[in-house]
């Protein structure tokens, strides 16, 4: 498993690399599975540049992905790499070349908090949804 840490170099508003990892491996991930919860302002220049790389052959560093495993599933979210995945959304690339990085649920509530998936709902929420 996986600790969250910032690290140092700023991306899309994010740190470069958000967790760290031991045992993460490198897959091509279909984009549909991967959530994105952020919304990310991007660098034309720089998604072209990553376009072009991209269709040259060129192999970017993967992105990062944390992946938590469930019961009932598994959840892939990613929260940087916005040039590579606006390069790989731009070209209707299907998958990404990712590193998945097994996280817990409470790190995913750590970077979404009240929007993560896996938050139990506060006594207020639980009220709003009880049935009448
Ligand atoms: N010519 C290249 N060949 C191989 N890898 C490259 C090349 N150019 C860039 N990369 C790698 O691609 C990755 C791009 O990361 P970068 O932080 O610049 O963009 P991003 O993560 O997609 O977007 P953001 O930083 O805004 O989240 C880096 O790991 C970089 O080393």
């Amino acid at each position: 498993m996986s600790t969250a840490v910032a690290q140092e170099e700023p991306g899309c508003g994010l740190p470069r690399s958000i967790f760290v990892a031991d045992d993460a491996e490198v897959h091509d991930v279909p984009m549909s599975v991967i959530k994105r919860p952020l919304i990310s302002t991007v660098d034309r220049e720089k998604v072209d540049d990553f376009k072009r790389l991209i269709q040259a052959g060129t192999q970017l560093t993967p992105i990062e992905v944390a992946w938590v495993q469930r019961p009932e599933g598994n959840y892939y979210f990613s929260f940087g790499g916005c040039h590579r995945w606006a390069a790989h959304t731009e070209l209707g690339s299907t998958t990404i070349p990712a590193k998945l990085v097994p996280v817990s649920p409470a790190t995913i509530n750590l970077y979404m908090g009240a929007s993560s998936p896996f938050r139990a709902p506060g006594p207020q929420q639980q009220q709003e949804q009880a049935p009448s």
